[in-house]
């Protein structure tokens, strides 16, 4: 069976990969057989998880560290001899208007900033130095490597009050998706990115009950959170079709935030 056609024996690193989305990539792609290297904070639950399934082996790392990331890819190419498939799903959002009259304070830049280097610039580090492996490999009969796969966000399109930093952070990797692919598609690597609407993870936890509700009211159909494993079958369906290359796919039930 030609490479890429499944998951089975496929060597996927999944940053953020100790919860919510990564995770349930992880769960995924180590359930259709993919050898998974889970990458996340050495503060997550990544070791923990990691032990829970097969084929899977935890790397810490910041993901906005150039020297921690090459060193998770060292540790991939020594464990599994090369990398197929990198799913960026790490991750972080922040709450702040770009100026509370009340406080009369404007959004801290600092906050701005943290938010920008994990997002964006730790999708890219994670890419930059990702590719390098995958160039490595063998090509399949359609002269392909390797598949990237980024998480943005349906923010990127409808940032909502108080996203300022989070929508930019995610709009600057959607549009990274066309650019990356026209730079590494002569190395035979494909490149997609994710836009979730509203999923049932930790991150999303994090908003009152109230504000879950509304949101929810918001998804045209199906009319509930989306599950985790649906954003991961998106990942195994972008892995698996030869031809997706390029593309920002929301993944929202119809949502357009208000
Ligand atoms: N949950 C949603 O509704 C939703 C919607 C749109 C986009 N997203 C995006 O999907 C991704 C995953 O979100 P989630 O809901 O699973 O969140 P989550 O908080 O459950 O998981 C995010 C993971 O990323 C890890 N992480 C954060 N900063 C990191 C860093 N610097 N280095 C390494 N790992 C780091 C965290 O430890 C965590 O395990 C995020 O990028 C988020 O912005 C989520
Ligand atoms: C993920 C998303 C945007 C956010 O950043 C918020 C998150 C809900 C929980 C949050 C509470 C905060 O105090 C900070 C912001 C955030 C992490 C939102 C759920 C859906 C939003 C989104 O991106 C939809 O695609």
């Amino acid at each position: 069976m030609s490479k890429f056609t499944s998951l089975k024996g496929l060597v996927s690193l999944v940053s953020g990969g100790a919860s919510g989305l990564g995770r349930a990539t992880v769960e995924r792609f180590t359930k259709q057989g993919a050898r998974v290297v889970l990458c996340d904070l050495p503060s997550s639950d990544g070791e923990k998880v990691a032990k829970q399934m097969d084929n899977c082996m935890f790397l810490p790392a910041d993901i906005t560290s150039e020297k921690e990331v090459k060193e998770v890819l060292r540790a991939t190419m020594e464990n599994y001899k090369c990398l197929d498939v990198l799913v960026n799903c790490a991750g972080i959002g922040v709450a702040r208007k770009t100026y509370s009259i009340q406080k009369n304070l404007p959004h801290p830049l600092d906050e701005f900033e943290r938010v920008l280097k994990v997002n964006t610039l730790g999708t890219f580090n994670m890419i930059r130095q990702a590719v390098i492996l995958m160039a490595q490999n063998e090509p399949n009969e359609d002269k392909a490597r390797g598949v990237i796969i980024n998480t943005s966000s349906v923010a990127a399109f409808d940032g909502q009050m108080g996203q300022v930093a989070y929508a930019a952070s995610k709009a600057a990797i959607a549009g990274m998706t066309l650019p990356l692919a026209r730079d590494i598609g002569e190395f035979g690597i494909r490149v997609c990115t994710i836009c979730p609407g509203v999923f049932d993870t930790p991150l999303l936890a994090a908003l009152p009950q109230k504000a879950i509700d509304a949101l929810t009211k918001t998804v045209v159909f199906p009319q509930r959170l989306g599950k985790p494993d649906e954003f991961a079958q998106m990942c195994q369906t972008i892995v698996e079709n030869p031809y997706l290359n390029g593309e920002t796919i929301r993944l929202d039930g119809a949502l357009r935030m208000v």
